[in-house]
C-alpha cells in the first residue's frame, strides 16, 4: 500500500501538522509528525483539563476498538525543552489510509506549557528508529515500523514547504516532487535518529568541504549547524549579532542575507534567504530570527525544518541492509 497525507504549517512554519483518524468510530487529530522522536501521543480525555487549551483530545472510551495497556507508562522530553507522559492504549490508526489496527496509542496525562499554549497541535507521531521510544516497560513500535511491511517500498518521504502545505507520503517516491537525482547517505541509526553525514557547506564566497554528522529532524524548526557555519554565515549580514537575550542570533529585517548551501553526497542543497529569515524577534519588530542557529550544545547538526524545506527527502529503512537518507533538490 502507500499513502500521501499534507503537512500543514503553523505560524512561522514553526511545525506541521497532518490529519490522523484514531480508533472506531475514527477521531481525527492534527499532529507533528517528528523524525526526531518515536512516540506517538495525544491529548486525551485523561489530559487535565487546565492543561488543555482547544486541542482535539482522543478518547480511547468511545473508540470500540481501543484497549488499554495495562502496566504500561510513558515519559518523553524534547530538545526545546517540551515534555509530556501517560499512559498506553492501542488502537487502530489511519494515516491517509494507511493503516495500523493495533497501534500503541500514548495518551498524555501531563503536557508541559509549550504543548497546552499550541491550540493546533494535539499531539506528536514519532518517525524516528523505535529504539528510543519511551514506552516502560514495554518498549512500542513506531507507526511507520508498524506499516513498512505492508509498504510497497519501505520509505516515507517528506516534501515540506516555506508557508503552504507541503506532503508525507508513505511507501512510494513521488518522481515528479523532485528534480535531478536523489542522494542516497547511509544513516547511523544506533541513537535512534535519522543521523548521516553532511559533505561540506558554502555561504558566499566561503565554503568547506570538511563533513559533519546531523539529523533530519521534521519535529525541530530550525537548521542548528556547526558554530563555524553560523559564524561565517552572520560575518555575512550586516548588523547582525548574537542576542542572549532574544536566544540566538538575529539581524535587522531588512538586511540583505545569503542563502546557504550544503551538500549530501553529491546533491547541494540550497536554502534560499526568504527561509533564512525566520521570523521577527523583537517587539520593534526591527530584530529578525535567523533560521539558522548554533548546534552547539547538542552534540551533532540538526536540519530541522529550515533545511527539509529546501529538499525533497527519502527516509528508507528497508530497501538496503542499512537504513539511508535520500536528498534531492526540487
Ligand atoms: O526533540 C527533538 C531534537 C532531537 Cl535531537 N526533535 N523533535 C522535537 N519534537 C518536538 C520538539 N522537537
Amino acid at each position: 500500500g502507500q499513502g500521501s497525507a499534507a503537512a500543514v504549517p503553523e505560524k512561522d512554519d514553526i511545525q506541521y501538522l497532518t490529519p490522523v483518524q484514531i480508533g472506531t468510530p475514527p477521531q481525527t487529530l492534527n499532529l507533528d509528525f517528528d523524525s526526531g522522536s518515536s512516540d506517538l501521543w495525544v491529548f486525551s480525555s485523561q489530559t487535565p483539563s487546565r492543561q488543555v487549551n482547544g486541542q482535539a483530545q482522543y478518547d480511547p472510551a468511545k473508540s470500540s476498538t481501543s484497549s488499554k495497556v495495562e502496566g504500561q507508562t510513558w515519559s518523553i522530553s524534547y530538545g526545546d525543552g517540551s515534555a509530556s507522559s501517560g499512559v498506553v492504549y492501542t488502537d487502530a490508526v489511519d494515516v491517509a489510509g494507511v493503516r495500523v489496527p493495533n497501534q500503541a496509542v500514548e495518551v498524555a496525562t501531563k503536557v508541559s506549557s509549550s504543548f497546552s499554549a499550541d491550540e493546533n497541535n494535539d499531539g506528536l507521531l514519532g518517525l524516528a528508529f523505535s529504539k528510543i521510544n519511551t514506552v516502560k516497560p514495554t518498549k512500542q513500535t513506531t507507526f511507520f515500523d508498524n506499516v513498512m511491511k505492508n509498504l510497497d517500498m519501505p520509505v516515507w518521504t517528506s516534501d515540506l514547504k516555506n508557508d503552504a502545505p507541503g506532503t508525507y507520503n508513505f511507501g512510494y517516491i513521488d518522481e515528479s516532487a523532485y528534480e535531478g537525482e536523489i542522494s542516497y547517505v547511509p544513516v547511523d541509526s544506533s541513537q535512534g535518529f535519522w543521523s548521516f553525514e553532511a559533505a561540506g557547506w558554502s555561504v558566499g564566497n566561503v565554503s568547506s568541504t570538511a563533513p559533519f554528522k546531523g539529523i533530519a529532524d521534521t519535529g525541530t524548526s530550525l537548521a542548528m549547524l556547526p558554530q563555524e557555519v553560523n559564524t561565517a554565515y552572520y560575518k555575512q549580514v550586516p548588523g547582525a549579532a548574537m542576542s542572549y537575550s532574544l536566544g540566538g542570533y538575529v539581524f535587522p529585517c531588512d538586511a540583505k542575507i545569503p542563502e546557504f548551501t550544503f551538500k549530501v553526497g553529491d546533491v547541494s542543497i540550497t536554502i534560499p534567504p526568504s527561509f533564512i529569515n525566520y521570523a521577527v524577534a523583537d517587539e520593534e519588530g526591527k530584530k529578525c530570527f535567523g533560521g539558522i542557529q548554533p548546534d552547539t550544545d547538542i552534540g551533532f547538526s540538526i536540519f530541522g525544518d529550515v533545511a527539509l524545506k529546501a529538499a525533497f527527502v527519502v527516509f528508507d529503512a528497508g530497501s538496503e541492509a542499512a537504513p539511508r537518507l535520500g536528498w534531492a533538490k526540487k
